[in-house]
């Protein structure tokens, strides 16, 4: 079924000026096959700011004003915010080539997102078809490694002699068996060797923990993927979700894994309209089962193969910082990249500074963030990238310290605060109470219920909400000041009538005094629960706005230091992967040094260090002007070994090997001593104190 053409009152107008922005490559990969009779499948392999985006953006007005309906375009992307950005810079364009008739454009563009995001909109769409129930929620990591935790507990397995894997654990190996489409025991073989002994329970555990979410009406992330990439394997459900698409577009293809490649191959094919854009070279998300293979392979995926069209020019860095990028990346062992080439020329090399230990590289950073704001580069413009999010702390105190604001990205998500979480739980369990994981969190939150008298309400209700459900249940003397106001609540909630956004407010209501006797910070969280309250008025309803947040999260949380408000001036601190996609004019990575980049976790095996390698490769790429790289000699480790704390002492990271330092300006910084550098005050004039002696005397 395909939808109806967008009407245009006028032929589309424009004479593709549009296209006389890009270089003639970006201009190739715009119009390959654009309005041909052809339509043979496209790789861009886009070099890091290399104008990926833009040819993204003018690729799909190319396509609209040749008459494509833009309903027709289905857009891939890795995040929400690129996916909303790309929409929003061809609406601009748009708009210049066609005036009023763009706005269908925007609201068209508007069914794109990210894989999981299209997953979830499909799998409702075809629930009934496929046996799903349509109202399914969906649980994020950690409420996924809890269901998992509840079924290794019923299975016996967390009382095992010999340490059975954790829940984290058995989560990330279930994952990657789904993700990589892989074989259990080479799963185990690869990435824990250690739990090859729990080869033959472990497939128990998995069958167990796909019973309890089909129970319970819930899809974790991984089976957004795995769902929509089984539907297509029937080749029925593959012809007519394919049959509503004529152009299909992937950003940031490097980091997509077997199972998006297997479902892009059942819905084209013939690599037919299909056209993914990605730089091998920017792979950063192999741990989630992403593998640079399907970049690699994509050409040979079809016959004839795909054309590939290499963007190798970088408008955002200078010279001497892309010669020491390219010169890292040139040891990648496998890779299409070339090597990029700019024509910024300047004559500042990046910096490779050594400072003590990580209290001197706060110190260093700090100094360098503020003398560069003297000189005039706004904060805004100065990021700090880091491998890991907990490797900011220091520079966290210190900026606090000098009361420079700072926003920080990556690490702890908005969603992961307790009382997000128990709000959100709430509207889950009101949207799909079958949900028992919901529920147990919702119901707790009441005094005089833990997780017996929960588990007793769970079972009443047997999945059936509303008031009429929770009526004939005898709540325990010691929850009963609390249980009539619940009941009401959920009653409200199940009531399709009331509304959204009034859900959420409804459950805050609820929720303020259960805040309060909880956490001592109370109006700290209650800020952010009308911060939660403030992005579910942007959806539609209940259950877009828990499936959209669940699958991209917000970054920030408001109880960070120094968090400014949204119109301020801040510096931005970035783990890598955070920072993808982004540009500022002064970059500062930490920690570079063996250990950090690459991480002690990152050295598994070969494969994992090119990952590594290429993580110091985008974090250097994002840099327009000014690069540092800083070295602190010595860490603090706290209590490793059973001799305490101690230090440790590290060197630069394997991937500056001593060839390639030219092209860096090696500076050791040691931080000053109060006062030691400021001139001591000397007087002008000189005395001679000897003849004064002698003239106590009555000599001269
Ligand atoms: N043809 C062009 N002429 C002038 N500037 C351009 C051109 N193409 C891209 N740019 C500029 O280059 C910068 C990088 O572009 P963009 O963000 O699209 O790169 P990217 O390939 O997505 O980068 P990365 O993959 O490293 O995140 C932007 O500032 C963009 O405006």
């Amino acid at each position: 079924m395909s939808p109806d053409p967008v009407t245009l009152a006028t032929p589309p107008i424009a004479p593709a000026s549009h296209l006389d922005e890009l270089n003639t490559e970006q201009r190739r990969a715009a119009e390959h096959d654009v309005g041909d009779q052809e339509c043979g499948p496209l790789l861009v392999i886009a070099g890091a700011g290399s104008g990926k985006t833009k040819t993204i953006v003018h690729r799909v007005v190319h396509l609209i004003e040749t008459g494509v309906d833009p309903r027709r375009i289905l857009l891939l992307t890795f995040s929400r915010r690129a996916a909303a950005e790309i929409a929003k810079r061809v609406e601009q364009i748009s708009a210049r080539l066609m005036g009023q008739q763009s706005i269908v454009v925007a609201d068209a563009l508007a069914g794109s997102g990210t894989f999981h995001s299209v997953a979830a909109r499909l799998l409702r769409e075809f629930a009934e078809e496929i046996g799903l129930d349509p109202n399914f929620t969906i649980h994020d990591r950690e409420d996924s490694a809890d269901l998992m935790n509840m079924v290794r507990h019923e299975l016996g397995y967390d009382r095992t002699e010999v340490r059975f894997p954790s829940k984290s654990s058995c989560l990330a190996i279930y994952s990657r068996v789904v993700n990589a489409e892989a074989d259990l025991r080479d799963v185990l073989a690869k990435a824990s060797p250690q739990y090859l002994g729990w080869v033959d329970e472990l497939p128990k555990l998995f069958a167990a923990y796909v019973d309890a979410k089909q129970r319970q009406g819930v899809l974790d992330y991984d089976d957004l993927l795995l769902y929509w990439a089984r539907m297509v394997d029937d080749p029925s459900f593959a012809a007519a979700i394919a049959d509503r698409y004529d152009h299909i577009l992937v950003d940031e293809y490097q980091d997509t894994n077997r199972l998006q490649a297997s479902i892009l191959l059942a819905l084209k094919p013939d690599g037919c309209g299909l056209a993914v854009v990605g730089d091998d070279a920017q792979a950063i998300y192999g741990f989630r089962s992403a593998t640079v293979r399907n970049i690699l392979d994509f050409p040979k995926a079809f016959s004839p193969p795909a054309t590939i069209v290499t963007l190798e020019r970088n408008y955002r860095s200078t010279q001497p910082i892309l010669a020491a990028a390219n010169a890292v990346i040139g040891f990648a062992t496998e890779r299409f990249t070339k090597n990029l080439r700019t024509e910024r020329q300047s004559g500042d090399l990046p910096q490779l500074v050594t400072v003590p230990d990580e209290a001197s590289q706060a110190q260093y950073v700090a100094d360098k963030i503020l003398e560069a704001r003297e000189d005039g580069l706004p904060l805004i413009s100065q990021a700090v990238l880091f491998r890991t999010a907990h490797h900011s702390g220091p520079l966290e105190v210190e900026l606090t310290r000098r009361n420079v604001p700072f926003r920080k990205f990556g690490g702890l998500k908005f969603l992961d605060a307790a009382h997000i979480r128990d709000v959100l739980a709430v509207l889950r369990w009101a949207e799909n109470p079958r949900d028992r994981l919901a529920g147990f969190r919702a119901l707790q939150l009441m005094r005089g219920v833990g997780p017996k008298v929960a588990a007793a309400v769970l079972d009443f209700t047997g999945g059936f909400n509303g008031l009429a459900a929770l009526d004939g249940f005898e709540p325990p003397s010691r929850a009963a000041e609390d249980w009539n106001g619940f009941a009401e609540l959920v009653d409200r909630l199940s009531d399709t009538g009331t509304g959204w956004p009034t859900d959420i407010e409804l459950v805050r209501h609820w929720y303020e005094p259960h805040l309060e006797r909880l956490h001592e910070d109370a109006q700290a969280r209650l800020a952010d629960l009308m911060q939660l309250e403030q992005i579910a008025a942007g959806f539609e309803s209940r259950q877009r706005f828990l499936t959209e947040l669940t699958l991209d999260p917000p970054d920030a949380v408001s109880d960070e230091a120094g968090v400014p408000r949204r119109d301020d001036d801040y510096v931005v601190l970035s783990t890598i992967h955070s920072a993808k996609g982004q540009e500022f004019k002064s970059v500062f990575v930490l920690n570079t040094v063996d250990g950090c980049i690459p991480s002690d976790l990152g050295v598994g095996s070969a494969d994992d260090i090119e990952e590594e390698r290429r993580l110091l490769y985008v974090a250097m790429t994002r840099a327009m002007d000014h690069l540092h790289l800083v070295m602190p000699h010595r860490f603090y480790v706290a209590q490793q070994t059973r001799h305490g704390d101690r230090h440790l002492y590290a060197s630069r990271t394997r991937f500056i090997p001593p060839s390639i330092l030219p092209l860096f300006e090696s500076i050791v910084w040691v931080p000053a001593r109060a006062g030691e550098d400021a001139p001591k005050p000397r007087p002008a004039n000189r005395l001679d104190l000897g003849a004064k002696m002698r003239g106590m005397w009555g000599g001269t």
